[in-house]
């Protein structure tokens, strides 16, 4: 059986000690150079994964594994982008990324640092303003600030929260069409929270879709069949791309309160394995569960 890269198994966080899980019984598994999206609906729990996962937070109960190591703290393995891009203003855009790379490898001289850095803004496309502040920056040259920082320490996982989320459409679309080049170059594992159907669908390889919590649940793994070649301005050319997005949409408009109100068979299906579908094509039957550390 092929061990996942990123291992999560039984996970479940409580805020408060008599209330109920915000999440519950949360396990998937994540292989080497996968692009994972996740969906649901706010306050289901998305980012508190996302903190497990980064070792900003510890779960109530329930295991991480990365690479054969269990995640009890941060690490610059894994790096971490916010929806607010959180730089350092008193520091240039080279200074920023320099930083980080720094932190990483302490003992690598200055140029040699810089340089590294330098790779990495180039590819972000901020190639002429490196040395501008945070301040003379848009939202959408920050977020991609950001991005270049979080891969030039090269971490093993690349995890987002939202990260275009503060972005306009047409900035927004740049920096995708940025982290699909940079991903698919570097075949970077990550796992990324959007509240974006057409997004997750344009950069993921597979969409995990939550229940709405308390007691959240990964309740569907569905696979991305688009072509891997697809692009923002011609994937909706496709029909595949109106199957895919119809049962992501029909997800969050009916079926992630059902689950969440506890329908039969549905979250019976649920706690045995979660269901892996791949919409429009032979196959897509949420009634055929497959091991989710499979998945
Ligand atoms: N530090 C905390 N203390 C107490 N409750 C918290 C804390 N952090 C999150 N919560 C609660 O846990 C639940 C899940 O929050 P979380 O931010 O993980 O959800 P989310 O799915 O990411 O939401 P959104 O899509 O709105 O960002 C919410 O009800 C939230 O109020």
């Amino acid at each position: 059986m092929e061990k996942a890269f990123l291992s999560v198994e039984g996970l479940n966080k409580r805020y408060v000690a008599d209330g109920p899980p915000v999440f519950d019984n949360v396990s998937f598994g994540i292989s080497k150079g996968e692009f994972v999206c996740v969906i649901g609906h706010s306050g289901c729990g998305k980012t508190t994964i996302l903190n497990v996962l980064a070792g900003l937070e510890s779960p109530s109960g329930g295991v991480v594994i990365m690479d054969q190591r269990e995640v009890k703290g941060p690490s610059l393995d894994r790096g971490v982008v916010f929806q607010s891009h959180a730089l350092m203003p008193w520091f240039s855009v080279l200074g920023n990324v320099v930083f980080a790379v720094k932190s990483r490898w302490p003992d690598w001289p200055r140029d040699k640092a810089e340089e590294h850095a330098r790779r990495f803004i180039d590819m972000v496309g901020l190639k002429g303003a490196e040395h501008k502040k945070p301040a003379e920056l848009s939202g959408g040259m920050k977020q991609r600030v950001g991005i270049a920082r979080a891969f030039a320490i090269e971490p093993k996982m690349l995890l987002l929260d939202e990260p275009f989320g503060a972005l306009d459409a047409l900035t927004r679309g740049v920096v995708q069409d940025e982290l699909l080049k940079i991903c698919s170059a570097t075949r970077q594992t990550v796992f990324m929270i959007t509240h974006d159907v057409d997004e997750a669908i344009l950069l993921a390889d597979k969409i995990f879709l939550m229940s709405n919590g308390p007691r959240a649940r990964i309740a569907e793994i569905v696979v991305n069949t688009m072509p891997k070649t697809r692009t923002r301005e011609t994937m909706h050319h496709d029909p595949q791309f109106y199957r895919i997005r119809n049962h992501l949409v029909d997800f969050l408009v009916n079926r992630s309160r059902r689950i969440q109100a506890g329908d039969g068979a549905e979250v019976r299906n649920l706690i045995a394995a979660t269901p892996v579908v791949r919409p429009g094509l032979e196959g897509d039957d949420a009634s055929r569960p497959q091991s989710s550390a499979l998945a």
